[in-house]
């Protein structure tokens, strides 16, 4: 598996084992990341005008050194501007006093329209916003349109949280080493990476499965054995069997998009659960999936102890209010049968004074797994304090979040992350801005219990849920309305399960 995402801190601590491992030792490393960008700049710029290498101070300076060193070696025309000499004793300070280049000050920065950047500024050890000439220099690259390749990260970008707290280049393409980092796939960071590259460089697979990551792109490898496909004997019952909760006779469509998302992940029966004033709405509306009245506890509970049903959906159309908590309280409560409760939109609102009573209902190990899907406003609600605290970064909002809770948080947005309690997160990349139209929220919710009644692991069930939905989106393109994606769902599913 390569999914792993390392933190700057990992990373260092994989730059430091491999070296001890052998056997490259730091300035060996150093070496392989330049020639792996050399590489890269040559091989997409073959016919490029002068490239002017960027060098800061650090280790991402001395990569910058090497790079210099082997455009020019193959003939290119090289510009070095560096924004002082590296540390005494550094990787770095033998990159320099390799490069037969002589450094120009970054401060006087300038290049002709044609020429192509390589930013070696800063990259896992930024540890401030750019200022002074690395601030000016990435205002007159920009100004002048040039192409950048940046090294590691763009300069001015987080590896930890993608964020950017002064200015940061612009990078048309971004080339790692061993990993991404969580900042290429972190907003708004992704949007400064342009394509990202991870070249090998020496750091083995044992180095890194050392480290115990707990940070992964979202994406088949991490899920696919947990995928379920059923057996050829299988029953629609074993299937799994989903309850989706419908709002009133004013709002039911958001339940029935949830309804069919479930039913296209392969639920083997799927039920819409319909107050008695909006049963004839729902009824036109729906073929094969169920329909049966709950108004209130009593028949929920009914309901539950009955059609066993395997994961149920509660929030989207619903209403906000004290059905919504008791409904909620009530299927995590429920003994055996149910695995989880999908809890989106108005489910989520409705606990915005008392999140600790949704929280408290979830903690039993025994009991249903609860997901819950918050976009930035929701999460909001239930976590004002994480949602407000500038430190932490999205993955690290949504790792507390979801051990708070006891549940599954997807934290979405364009770089979506699931969390889980034990710590694991994913941060999802295949995010379509086709996905923004009303209703997608309401067939994310239903794909995650379709999986979930299926019986595959929460965290994982999310997780290929965020994946799928957005693939679909993706797929379909222009003129996606949330109605298109369950049937989209199916090619997705289709291409999956014939993954060998
Ligand atoms: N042996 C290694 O450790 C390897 C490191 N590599 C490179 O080393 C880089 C990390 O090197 P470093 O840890 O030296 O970190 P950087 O080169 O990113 O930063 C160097 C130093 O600059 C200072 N600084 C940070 N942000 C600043 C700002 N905005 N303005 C002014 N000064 C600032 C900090 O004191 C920081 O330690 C990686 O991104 C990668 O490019 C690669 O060569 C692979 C091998
Ligand atoms: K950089």
């Amino acid at each position: 598996m390569r999914i792993e995402l390392l933190s700057p801190a990992e990373m260092g601590e994989a730059d430091k084992r491999a070296i001890e491992a052998g056997p490259f030792d730091g300035i060996g490393l150093m070496h392989n990341a330049g020639a792996a960008i050399a590489r890269e700049v040559l091989a997409r710029y073959p016919a490029a005008g002068p490239v002017h290498v960027l060098c800061g101070p650090g280790n991402n300076g001395g990569d910058g050194y090497v790079v210099a060193r082997l455009l020019a070696e193959s003939g290119a025309a090289v510009s070095l501007w560096a924004s002082g000499p590296p540390r005494a004793g550094s990787d770095a300070a033998i990159a320099a006093a390799e490069c037969p280049l002589e450094p120009l000050p970054l401060a006087d920065f300038s290049a002709a329209p044609g020429s192509i950047v390589v930013d070696a500024l800063y990259g896992a050890g930024l540890s401030k916003p750019l200022d002074g000439e690395a601030a000016r220099a990435v205002e007159r690259v920009a100004g002048l349109g040039l192409p950048v390749v940046a090294v590691d990260l763009p300069s001015g970008i987080s590896g930890d949280s993608g964020r950017a707290t002064g200015p940061a280049f612009y990078a048309e393409l971004t080339v790692t080493f061993a990993r991404k980092k969580p900042g290429h796939l972190l907003m708004p960071g992704r949007g400064h990476c342009g394509e990202v590259v991870v070249a090998d460089i020496g750091i083995g697979d044992a180095v890194i499965g050392g480290l115990q990551v707990r940070t992964f792109e979202n994406g088949p490898a991490l899920w696919l054995t947990a995928l379920p496909v059923p057996d050829v004997d299988t029953h629609k019952y074993r299937r799994g069997h989903v309850g989706v909760f419908s709002g009133g006779p004013a709002s039911t469509g958001a339940a029935r998009l949830s309804a069919l998302a479930a039913a296209r992940s392969g639920a083997g029966a799927v039920t819409v659960l319909s107050p008695a004033n909006a049963l004839m709405v729902n009824a036109a509306h729906l073929t094969s999936i169920m329909l049966r009245k709950i108004d209130d506890t009593a028949e929920l509970e009914a309901f539950l102890a009955e059609r066993r049903p395997s994961a149920l959906v509660l929030g989207p159309g619903f209403g906000v209010g004290e059905k919504a908590r008791d409904f909620a309280l009530a299927v995590l409560g429920a003994q055996g049968g149910v695995e989880g409760l999908v809890l989106d939109a108005d489910g989520l609102t409705a606990f915005r004074q008392q999140p600790d009573l949704l929280f408290a209902a979830a903690a039993p190990k025994d009991g249903p797994a609860l997901v819950l899907t918050p976009h930035d406003g929701e999460f909001a609600r239930l976590f004002p304090d994480l949602a407000t605290d500038e430190v932490l970064s999205k993955p690290e909002r949504a790792r507390k979040a979801a051990a708070r809770c006891h549940g599954i948080v997807i934290a979405k947005g364009p770089d979506t992350v699931i969390a889980a309690p034990d710590g694991r997160a994913a941060i999802n990349a295949n995010g379509a801005p086709w996905l923004a139209t009303a209703g997608s929220g309401d067939v994310l919710a239903g794909l995650v219990a379709g999986l979930l009644a299926q019986g595959m692991p929460a965290f994982e069930a999310a997780c290929a849920a965020v994946w799928m939905h957005a693939e679909a989106g993706s797929h379909f393109g222009p003129g996606l309305i949330a109605e298109d994606l369950p049937l989209a769902l199916v090619p997705v599913l289709r291409a999956l399960i014939a993954e060998p």
